[in-house]
């Protein structure tokens, strides 16, 4: 029989394959996984090609030590996305292909996936009961869904629909639809949000009682998780809805990708490779000829660019769905005239007042969590800062600790001051466990509910918190931005927004773009089911010292085109996306020069026409855990010019000699 060799892609950060040698019979497909001998260890990869010749002399080749032949292979199509990503975030296919598969599947056992794999096997098809009822769609609706389902080939969506438009309604029939016409068909519905998957699964799983449905995000046990992504690539979920890492899922019968909520950040992984799920989204309808759906009520700038010049097209839902629901009124407070105590003003308080009595539900928005941002000595000035970060220690009074955010370090709270022995330390500004106590003294009777990172560490504490919510067990829910989107509260009538103005005048230009969208999702959770018989209209206050600010006057409004329409145009004046192609160069090291020195020496490696490479700098949070930190920014006006220069770079960036470690982004959000 003829020699066979398998060229496998590892996770490893050297750019090339591997060749191994298969003397273990059976017929290894490209797409199956290996595990092999790499170095020192054995590690699983993907093959990528299977052939009867290899480059590598016979002395140096090693037998590849098994091959999950019990595994269908993955499809040539996922291969390619993963090819794709790999290239367009310059990082080898192994880093971005293995780590896509889950933990168990990777094992070099193969218990779990054997396991796995007959578990699904007896699992009984899903049944045959009878779907809940949907709503009547309205005809905003009904005309959305229909485009949807008429759109031939690759069609880019954008489902332009304002908070509680009933975007999810339209979502299900143009996926009932697509599952409908092809008994094999498979739908990828995102969210940007752990916390938002149960709703929707229940929804899903009620309304689509005959049809296998697999969630995918990183809250999973690894068990779960695994037998999820199965049951996705054996075609057997006809379903799938998840975080960001679900567009690497292997789904070979893809019929409709919907991503829910496309503006919100989440989308963008900010550690390892860098990648957007909502652009990798849109690439992957691409290539497989079919619709994409991006639902929002205040898209991002650059889907909105999009949608504008005619590549996307646009379906909007310019009304709220429920009987009688409007958008809620939006009012500012300004609080040099009504001044917070306890961080909260007089107008507010009576208005959660009004609430309380008529058993409706209010809401407040502060995205800082702790119970101070910093504790400060009076007498000398001390401040508390972290030792490992350029950054303040964040006062958290429950847990009895100070905690830095940055790095994680936890700190007793000192008693006195270390410079002065004043023991009258003072907490400055307020997070939401010091606005929760302040809540608790002026309404001792009612039921108050904080929900952040911190009070959700605990596995399944978020949904348990979320579904008390609904439940109507919360009178008032303080929150940071895990409250403010997507959720569907019946019963909230209020909604308070505590400081916004840090982010109006962020040196970020992004940081209007998103203060306004937050701010718009979290008006939306107000008034959504519809005016009670004698309750309140809903409202939104906003306590800033900045109100005749543009800003809020497009809020009050809640017009949200004119206002992207400004920021698109501003940011077309200034050179930055969507008009400008970015990537960043990152480099840490334990002096600050010699993060800079190598950015210096990168900057100057390969100067190029249409690519404009900035000065290094320090990043703004320079040290983090004792690490000294700098960046280098790259722009073009074009983006093959950025890719080819980047692709050229990075071979020399690879080559140079440094003591930093350094990485790479392409389309940078946080700059
Ligand atoms: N046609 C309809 N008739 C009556 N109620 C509807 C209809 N469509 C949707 N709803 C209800 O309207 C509410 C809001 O819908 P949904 O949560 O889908 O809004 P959304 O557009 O996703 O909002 P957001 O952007 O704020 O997440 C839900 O309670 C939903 O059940
Ligand atoms: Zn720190």
């Amino acid at each position: 029989m003829e020699q066979l060799y398998l060229t496998v892609a590892l996770d490893t950060p050297l750019d090339t394959c591997f060749d191994y040698r298969w003397q273990g019979g059976g017929d290894p497909q490209p797409g199956q996984l290996a595990l092999v001998p790499f170095g020192r260890r054995e590690e699983i990869g993907l093959i990528v090609a299977v052939g009867g010749r290899t480059e590598v002399p016979a002395d140096k080749l090693k037998d590849a030590l098994a091959v999950r032949l019990q595994l269908p292979p993955l499809a040539a199509r996922w291969i390619e996305l993963c090819a794709f990503a790999a290239d367009y975030y310059q990082r080898p296919l192994g880093e971005v292909a293995v780590p896509a598969l889950p933990k168990n599947l990777r094992a070099a056992k193969t218990v779990a996936l054997d396991r796995a794999l007959k578990k699904l096997d007896k699992l009984a098809p899903a049944g045959d009961a009878t779907p809940a009822d949907a709503p009547v769609l309205n005809a905003a609706q009904q005309q959305a869904a229909d485009a949807i389902s008429e759109a031939q080939g690759f069609a880019p969506l954008l489902l332009y629909g304002v908070t509680g438009s009933g975007k999810t309604e339209v979502y299900l029939k143009a996926a009932a639809r697509v599952l409908a016409r092809d008994a094999q068909a498979q739908v990828l519905i995102m969210v940007p949000e752990i916390n938002l998957t149960p709703q929707l699964e229940q929804n899903i799983r009620a309304r689509f009682p005959g049809a296998d449905v697999a969630t995918l995000h990183s809250g999973l046990a690894e068990g779960e998780r695994g037998l999820n992504w199965l049951a996705a690539h054996l075609g057997r979920a006809r379903i799938v809805l998840g975080t960001r890492l679900a567009i690497l899922a292997s789904l070979p019968h893809l019929g409709l990708i919907i991503v829910d909520e496309e503006h919100d950040p989440s989308y963008k992984q900010q550690e390892g490779l860098r990648y957007s799920a909502r652009d990798l989204a849109v690439w992957r309808a691409r290539q497989l000829g079919i619709p994409i759906v991006l639902g929002s009520a205040t898209p991002s700038l650059e889907t909105w660019q999009h949608a504008l010049s005619g590549r996307y097209r646009r379906l909007e839902l310019r009304e709220r769905a429920s009987r009688d629901a409007v958008l809620p009124k939006v009012r500012l407070i300004d609080m040099e005239r009504d001044r917070p105590g306890q961080g909260l003003t007089s107008t507010l308080v009576s208005a959660m007042k009004l609430r309380l009595e008529r058993g409706e539900q209010s809401l407040l928005y502060l995205n800082r969590r702790g119970y101070a941002p910093v504790l400060a000595c009076d007498a000398c000035g001390w401040i508390g800062n972290c030792p490992r970060c350029t950054a303040f220690m964040v006062l958290h009074k429950p847990e009895h600790r100070m905690r830095c955010h940055h790095c994680s370090l936890e700190l007793r709270i000192p008693k006195s001051c270390p410079t002065c022995g004043n023991v009258d330390l003072q907490p400055l500004g307020r997070g939401t466990q010091r606005i929760e106590e302040g809540l608790q003294q002026i309404f001792p009777q009612a039921r108050i509910m904080r929900i952040d990172a911190d009070s959700t560490r605990l596995k399944g504490s978020a949904q348990a918190a979320f579904e008390s919510v609904h439940r109507g067990e919360v009178d008032i829910l303080i929150g940071t931005q895990m409250v403010a989107k997507g959720h569907d509260f019946r019963n909230l009538t209020l909604v308070g927004v505590l400081n916004p103005d840090t982010s109006l005048f962020s040196h970020d230009y992004r940081a209007s773009e998103r203060l306004f969208a937050q701010l718009m999702q979290v008006a939306g959770r107000a008034g959504r089911a519809g005016r009670k018989e004698g309750g309140n209209a809903s409202e939104v206050l906003i306590q800033t010292r900045y109100p005749t600010h543009p800003l809020y006057g497009a809020l009050m409004r809640h017009d949200y085109d004119s206002f992207a329409n400004g920021l698109l145009e501003e940011r077309q004046q200034a050179g930055v996306p969507p008009f400008m192609y970015q990537a960043l160069l990152r480099a840490e090291a334990r002096e600050l020069q010699t993060a800079l020195d190598f950015l210096q020496q990168a900057a100057g490696l390969q100067p190029h026409p249409a690519i404009v490479i900035n000065d290094p700098i320090p990043m703004t949070i320079t040290r983090v855990a004792n690490v000294e930190r700098a960046q280098l920014l790259i722009e073009s006006a074009s983006r093959p010019a950025l890719q080819a220069f980047l692709k050229s770079w990075m071979a020399a960036l690879r080559a140079m000699k440094t003591r930093a470690r350094w990485s790479l982004e392409v389309d940078p959000v946080d700059i």
